[in-house]
Formats: C-alpha cells, structure tokens, sequence
C-alpha cells in the first residue's frame, strides 16, 4: 500500500494548531517532510545526533543554528548527496533511500552557492530544469513565465543571469526550484551575501509561498530570518534544543527576544 501524500500544490491544506502537539511541533502524520531519529557522523565525529522533524503543507520552518550546528549536513542528506547512517527521511511519503527518484522529484532547492549558469539566458536555465524533470515544450514555457513573475523578473527572461544584481540572481534561484512545482522548498542559508532588502525580499517570496500549500524548511544562522517563521527549530551541535513558535521559544526560555533566546539555548557558542 502506498503511503505517498498527494501534495498537487495548490490543493494541499495548510497545516493547522490541530496537527502539532504542544511543544508546536508538526505531527508527522500528513507531514509532506518528515525525517525520524536522523543520524550522520564524519569519522569520530557525529554531526547530527538523531534529529526527527516533520514540516507540513503551508508551513514555513526556520532551521535555526550556529555555524557547525549540522544544517548542511542535514540538507546534504535531504537532496540525496548522501544517505545518513540511520534513520529514515520521507518527502511527500517516499522513503529518500527506497525510492529516491520519487522523493526528489518533490523537492525543490536554493543552495547557498550559485548553481545557475551565469552566461546562460534566465529562460534558459529554468529550461533546463524543467526538462531535468520531465517538462518541456509549452507547459515548460508557462511555469517559467508563472515563476518569473512570481519574483518579478518576467522581463529579464532573455538576460544572461550574470547581467543580474546578486539579489535577482538568488530570485532566479528560487524560479527555478520552483518551475517543477515541489511539495517542499529547501532553502539552505540561501540569503547569503545579499544586501538586507534583497534578503528581505527573497524572504517575503517564500513566505508568501504558504498560500500554496508549500512546506518550506528555511535553514539560517541569523535569527531575524526566523521571526517570521511558524516554527523554529534550534539545532546545535546536531541536536534539536528547542522547537516552536517564535513567541513560544521567548517565553519558554524567559529571554527578551528571540535573538536572546537563540543565544541562551546554544551558550551563545558558534559550534
Ligand atoms: N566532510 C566533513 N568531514 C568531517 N567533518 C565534517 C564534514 N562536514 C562537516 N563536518 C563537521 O560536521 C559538523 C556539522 O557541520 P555542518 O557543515 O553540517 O554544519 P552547519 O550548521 O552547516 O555549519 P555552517 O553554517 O558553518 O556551514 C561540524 O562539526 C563540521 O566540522
């Protein structure tokens, strides 16, 4: 029997109070991203420490962790780079290790290094990764209009992406993760290196993908990006130390603000 979630974006329903339980967490149940007791050690050195998480549709999750918390790790294992050593991850249902052709195909992403070409058109890049998965010819050339539109850059289409500003090009990251139509957006500190508007922009894009039914886990070590969030996730030192709404974490740990509580629960340690 089939245990995929049908994930049609646009359809899905966006997770509510009902479906978390009382530290805020998503249940996995219905979870279009869940990953169960996650393990992964280099060597002697373990960088996740058995991490569960569930992101559901609609939901905007901030993955919030000092530098060397396990966030690249972690989103190395979630684009198939590699497997983790235990542990199960799910994208819309599909076992990443047992099925990862269907699992990836449900996942879009925006790395923190440019992966565009950047002597190749905008149109033509988001080309390419609508064949990669299997769309072309018209329906190819309407995603990518939607997509353009979408970050406002429909009239750059026929630029090559080196003529754009930093902040456009990280849009043109985001079109493309998107011309597929993914269950799940990964965002992998996908802000750095851009100006505070344009972070804040890029950011506003993504929230706004919560319309859709997306589920969006936004990895960041800058805690101003997860004020926004639905929940936040305090990685460190490949543990989960802390998860819930923003507001849930200042109060739960009697810090003024969220940077306060951030910097409370990690010792204020950069890894
Ligand atoms: N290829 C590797 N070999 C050995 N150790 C590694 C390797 N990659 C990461 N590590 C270690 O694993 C831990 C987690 O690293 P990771 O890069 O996943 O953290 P991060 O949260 O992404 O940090 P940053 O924000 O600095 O990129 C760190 O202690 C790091 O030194």
């Amino acid at each position: 029997m089939s245990e995929a979630i049908d994930a049609t974006p646009g359809t899905a329903q966006r997770g509510t109070g009902d479906d978390r339980d009382v530290s805020g967490a998503a249940s996995p149940v219905n979870a279009l991203l869940h990953l169960d007791d996650v393990r992964k050690s280099y060597g002697m050195r373990e960088a996740l420490c058995g991490v569960s998480l569930a992101v559901q549709s609609g939901e905007f999750v901030a993955l919030l962790g000092p530098n060397g918390a396990g966030k690249s790790t972690l989103f190395q294992l979630l684009t198939g780079l590699f497997n983790a050593d235990t542990g199960r991850i799910r994208v819309c249902g599909h076992d990443i290790r047992r099925d990862p052709a269907r699992a990836l195909a449900g996942i879009g992403v925006v790395f923190q290094q440019t992966t565009v070409d950047l002597d190749l058109s905008v149109f033509t890049n988001l080309g390419f990764h609508a064949r990669l998965h299997g769309i072309g010819g018209r329906r190819a050339r309407e995603r990518i209009d939607e997509n353009l539109r979408r970050v406002g850059l429909a009239d750059r289409a026929k630029d090559p992406v080196r003529a754009l500003s930093g902040g456009n090009r990280r849009k043109v990251e985001l079109a493309r993760a998107l011309v597929h139509e993914p269950a799940v957006l990964l965002m992998d500190e996908a802000t750095v290196g851009l100006d505070p508007a344009s972070r804040r922009q890029l950011l506003d894009e993504v929230l706004a993908l919560r319309d859709r039914g997306v589920a969006v886990l936004w990895a960041t070590h800058l805690v101003d990006e997860a004020e926004a969030a639905d929940r936040v996730i305090v990685l460190h030192h490949g543990r989960i130390l802390a998860e819930g709404h923003p507001d849930a974490l200042v109060r739960s740990t009697g810090a003024p603000t969220l940077a306060e509580a951030f910097l409370k629960l990690t010792g204020g340690s950069q890894g």
